[in-house]
């Protein structure tokens, strides 16, 4: 509004000195100051209590406490100090922003008809705050005003003294505007330095009262003059500001001003050596001498940090990566500690590349580690399971019974087994049956041993019982019978391991080569009576009693000596102590099976009998127990051989290399022992015990050719009327026994 009316002009001498709430008396130092704890309130209103500054003592350094106390209205919270409600802190600039009520104002006063003045004074030389000079400034505001401010720092005794007029239309030709600040209805002046105290004066020279005489009779205007030092950046000048309370009521009768503060009365190079007396407290954090005055400091977070310097631990690393919108790196940005490093897009390719890498050779390395760790958990959870299955347990407790024992029963361990074959290479393969394979090997302590490694699992019941009934097998102790030395069990299927005995099978022996058939008579009763013996061991002395059930010549292997040893009665089955569970296993070989077994299923020892009678014709035929690609009649050798018996011509089928005069005799007694083993009816069938018994005394007899002459002396060597009919063979070369069998061979050849 423009300026129309001079008022008289008349000097109020109405001074208000005030000393305000403000002067303290402080020793702002940072002094034994106590650190906030959780009870100290962080937030009054919408203030944030920065320490120093705190809410009552024992939160705040001496000099910063602040209250906390309800509105007018009570609605909400003002932060103050001492009377002066604070706006906000900050810490970085050391500044704090107040609402200053120090306005001094002259007004025309109608009933002295003079003016009012009231002028105030702001007293912080005891406090930490001095008035910033950058951020206020010295305003009057009037049509016809003037006013002084006197300043001083608490840091110099040079008084401070700014002046400013302010005049408009009617005082002179100008007309106020808005917004302009230029000494028309608005003066300002800037402050020559931070004050710590200041009082105003006005000029009662200039005054409205001629303005206010002046005015019309409607005119109720209030014509005041203000003065006041106040935040710059919050006044803009407006011209209602003249002609009435605007400009108090537009600020509540308060207007913001920029206080700056310091802690302490030191330099930083002082307060830096003062223990605990030192205020910047964070250990990332830095002293910075104060700009308001020669003495005091500030402290600041350093490069990198941000927070509260004048708390421990109050300055917190910044992450500049996440922070700075675009991020302050091209490439790969790395926060570190108060900084953060760069790396080029190529470089960061390469830093990916090889973290990948690692971590691609890492994850590798822990799935094969873990998948090895699985497959040996898993393994060792089958040799386990499998050992329990196979009746380990049993079979274990069963040995540490016979501790003391003769028996020298051993469980394998499948390593052990698969050194002993060098991993179950093929050249150790010494034949393929029809269970499985068998592999010579060699123990540790040089013993070789024979693997079998059947392909197929035994049943349920044989399962349980396995360990077991391998036990009752080891302890079988015959010259005439492979030793079984053990088993292992931690395999699905278990492996059998039994003594190797070097000259492969009496079938490869009969069969095998040209000049194989050329076996001397003698040898091949003995490795029938051996062979005898031996079923018969198992039939009756045994314990439990034990059925071969797939006697053969492949089943009968010959030692070093040539010596029969009968094999692979570890597929056989013991004999059922409950008659009522006769076996109804199907098992034997073609050519050899008991045709009374195919129709009872019932497997006897009479069974064994049988394959035994066949056995004895493949020794005198030199034939094959069953030839498929013979004849129809001459397939089957038992058939074919019952048959010449019958027919008389039985010399037509005995081998004729050994049918010669002298074992002519005994030929016979032998092919009529055949021929009763293989009787269709079992109970007809002599026993083996029978069959080793005869076997033997014809042995005796080839053993004295002289008794074939003498009939008694033969009776009394075969010990049994039958075989006095028995023709008389003239001597042969019966010294070529035993060991000698591999000269004979070898003459042979
Ligand atoms: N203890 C052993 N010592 C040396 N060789 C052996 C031994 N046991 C078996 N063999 C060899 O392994 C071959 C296969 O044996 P296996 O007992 O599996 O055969 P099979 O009796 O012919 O067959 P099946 O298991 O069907 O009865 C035999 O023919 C023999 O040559």
């Amino acid at each position: 509004m423009d300026c129309y009316y001079k008022l008289p002009v008349e000097k109020l001498a109405m001074r208000l000195l005030l000393f305000i709430g403000l002067v303290i008396s402080l020793q702002f130092m940072a002094d034994g100051a106590s650190l906030p704890d959780a009870r100290c309130l962080k937030k009054c209103g919408d203030v944030d209590i920065l320490y120093p500054f705190g809410i009552g003592e024992g939160c705040a350094i001496e000099g910063f406490v602040l209250s906390c106390i309800k509105t007018e209205d009570g609605r909400g919270d003002v932060a103050f100090y001492g009377i002066t409600p604070v706006l906000n802190i900050s810490l970085r600039y050391g500044q704090v922003r107040m609402k200053s009520t120090y306005i001094s104002s002259m007004c025309y006063n109608l009933s002295t008809k003079n003016m009012d003045y009231n002028e105030w004074l702001l007293n912080l030389t005891t406090s930490p705050f001095t008035i910033s000079q950058k951020e206020n400034i010295f305003i009057v505001i009037g049509a016809n005003t003037a006013a002084n401010m006197f300043g001083s720092s608490r840091y110099s005794t040079m008084p401070n003294m700014i002046g400013c007029l302010s005049q408009c239309s009617p005082y002179n030709s100008f007309t106020a505007q808005d917004g302009s600040c230029v000494g028309i209805g608005c003066c300002q002046a800037v402050l020559s330095n931070n004050i710590s105290y200041h009082e105003v004066k006005f000029n009662t020279f200039y005054n409205t009262t001629t303005l206010y005489n002046n005015r019309s009779i409607t005119d109720r205007a209030s014509y005041c003059g203000y003065a006041v030092v106040m935040e710059a950046a919050a006044f803009r000048f407006r011209t209602a500001y003249l002609n009435s309370t605007a400009f108090r009521d537009e600020h509540n009768g308060s207007v913001p001003v920029v206080l700056n503060w310091v802690v302490g009365n030191e330099t930083c190079q002082v307060a830096e050596q003062m223990g605990d007396r030192y205020a910047c407290r964070s250990k990332n954090s830095m002293c910075i001498d104060s700009s308001s005055g020669p003495t005091g400091y500030l402290c600041n977070c350093t490069e990198g940090y941000r927070g509260n310097p004048y708390l421990p631990d109050g300055c917190q690393d910044i992450n500049e990566c996440d922070v700075n919108n675009p991020p302050p790196c091209p490439g790969r940005c790395k926060n570190i500690p108060g900084s953060f490093t760069c790396s080029s897009p190529s470089q960061s390719r390469t830093v990916i590349l090889a973290v990948s890498l690692s971590v691609g050779i890492v994850a590798m390395a822990m799935i094969v580690t873990c998948s090895y760790l699985v497959r040996e958990r898993k393994k060792l959870a089958n040799i386990k399971k499998y050992f329990q299955q196979h009746g380990g347990m049993l079979l274990l407790q069963e040995i540490g019974l016979k501790q003391g024992q003769s028996t020298a029963f051993t469980i394998f361990t499948e390593a052990e087994l698969i050194e002993a074959t060098n991993k179950f290479e093929d050249k150790n393969v010494l034949g393929r049956g029809g269970h499985g394979t068998v592999y010579r090997g060699m123990l540790k302590d040089s013993r070789l041993i024979a693997i079998k490694r059947c392909m197929s699992m035994i049943d349920d019941r044989q399962k349980k019982e396995f360990g077991k009934e391998m036990l009752i097998l080891s302890q079988i102790n015959h010259k005439n019978i492979v030793k079984l030395l053990g088993c292992c069990l931690e395999v699905e299927v278990p492996m059998l391991v039994y003594e190797f005995i070097p000259n492969g099978t009496l079938f490869h022996f009969i069969h095998g080569g040209n000049d194989c058939r050329n076996i001397p008579f003698s040898t091949r009763v003995r490795i029938a009576h051996e062979s005898a013996q031996a079923l018969d061991y198992l039939h009756s002395s045994a314990s439990p009693p034990i059925i071969h059930g797939d006697v053969k010549t492949s089943s009968i292997l010959l030692d070093e000596n040539y010596t029969a040893k009968i094999s692979d009665f570890g597929a056989s089955i013991l004999v059922p102590t409950d008659e009522a569970q006769f076996v109804t296993l199907v098992q034997g070989t073609c050519g050899y099976l008991d045709p009374e077994y195919m129709q009872t299923c019932q497997l006897t020892d009479k069974s064994d009998v049988y394959s035994f009678g066949v056995v004895l014709l493949e020794l005198l035929t030199g034939k094959m127990a069953f030839n498929l690609e013979g004849p129809e009649n001459e397939k089957s050798l038992s058939l074919s051989f019952l048959c010449a018996m019958k027919e008389g011509r039985l010399m037509d089928i005995i081998d004729h290399h050994i049918q010669t005069d002298e074992n002519a005799g005994v030929l016979e007694e032998v092919a009529d022992l055949a021929s009763q083993c293989l009787e269709m009816i079992g109970d007809n069938r002599p026993s083996m015990r029978d069959v080793a018994d005869k076997l033997g005394r014809l042995r005796k007899v080839m053993q004295h050719p002289w008794a074939q002459h003498d009939p008694e002396e033969m009776e009394s060597l075969l010990g049994e009327s039958s075989v006095a009919g028995l023709e008389m063979v003239s001597t042969g070369n019966f010294s070529m026994e035993g060991g000698a069998v591999q000269g004979i061979l070898e003459s042979g050849r």
